[in-house]
């Protein structure tokens, strides 16, 4: 029988929230077994750009990645966030280990075309993108991976990857390895039927049932693209998807997808 792996992503909400982040940590230490941590920051990147004068500029939950804001992202993601993280888990007697994509060839990016929109360094990613061995070794040695949402094309160019997206290429990656169970955790129980009512967590979502809550206008934001990506990985084989909240990721109220 294939071990247990753990992924889990947190978001730009939790990690601006020193609290928060510190509690999150704590929790995380308490699952016992294989894990990874792909961590975004995407609300203290907008905070940093902003008081550095730069507007920040998102279409469809993706970031337009000039080459300044670029600078800008990378310090802040692989730099002080991907960092601070490492060291609440040490903190927390967790064995963290911090990379960018770039690190041990760990991901690797293709550069999104232009079509409509030019993303600038806005960095795609297929399940060949992920060096699933390097992270396998990592895992058997103990480590625990802390991966930020900053990714590589190769040839000496970063690019910036959305948190969620790494976490599902990753957790597809794995998949061959490992029973793979994919977290996402935020702020609210799970996926709310009413936004505004934090005890309409729906316990079960099938593909059709998030049609419906789509079509019912329920499911909105940044809900809407981690959803995709959460249905894309157990679609492609990762044993077990799970939204819930940050603080209570060993509780029982939580969101699990189901394939039918
Ligand atoms: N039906 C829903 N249930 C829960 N959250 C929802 C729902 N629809 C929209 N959202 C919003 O989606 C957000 C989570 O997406 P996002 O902001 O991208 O999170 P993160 O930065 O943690 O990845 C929540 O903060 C919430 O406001
Ligand atoms: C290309 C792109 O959109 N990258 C994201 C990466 C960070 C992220 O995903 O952060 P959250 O998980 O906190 O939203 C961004 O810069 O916002």
């Amino acid at each position: 029988m294939q071990d247990t792996l753990n992924i889990f992503k947190i978001g730009g909400g939790i990690i601006d929230d020193a609290d928060q982040l510190s509690q999150f940590l704590a929790e995380l230490a308490r699952v016992p077994g294989r894990k990874i941590l792909v961590h975004g920051g995407g609300k203290g990147a907008n905070q940093m750009l902003t008081e550095l004068g730069i507007a920040p500029q998102m279409v469809n939950g993706r970031r337009i990645t000039d080459a300044a804001t670029l600078d800008i992202v990378t310090m802040f993601y692989a730099g002080k966030t991907n960092k601070q993280i490492v060291a609440g888990l040490q903190a927390a007697g967790v064995n963290a280990l911090g990379l960018s994509g770039a690190d041990g060839n760990v991901i690797q990016a293709t550069k999104r075309p232009v079509k409509d929109i030019d993303y600038g360094f806005v960095g795609d990613l297929t399940e060949r993108s992920v060096n699933a061995q390097l992270l396998d070794q990592l895992l058997r040695a103990g480590l625990t991976p802390v991966l930020c949402a900053i990714t590589h094309d190769g040839r000496g160019q970063l690019l910036n990857t959305n948190a969620d997206t790494i976490a599902s290429t990753v957790a597809r990656a794995l998949a061959a390895l490992y029973r793979v169970e994919l977290h996402f955790c935020f702020e609210k129980d799970g996926v709310l039927t009413d936004i505004n009512d934090d005890n309409s967590v729906v316990p079960q979502i099938t593909p059709e049932r998030y049609a419906d809550m789509k079509a019912a206008g329920q499911i909105a934001a940044g809900m809407l693209p981690k959803l995709d990506n959460a249905f894309a990985a157990l679609e492609a084989g990762v044993e077990k998807v799970v939204i819930e909240n940050a603080l209570k990721i060993n509780e029982p109220v939580k969101t699990i997808l189901c394939r039918s």
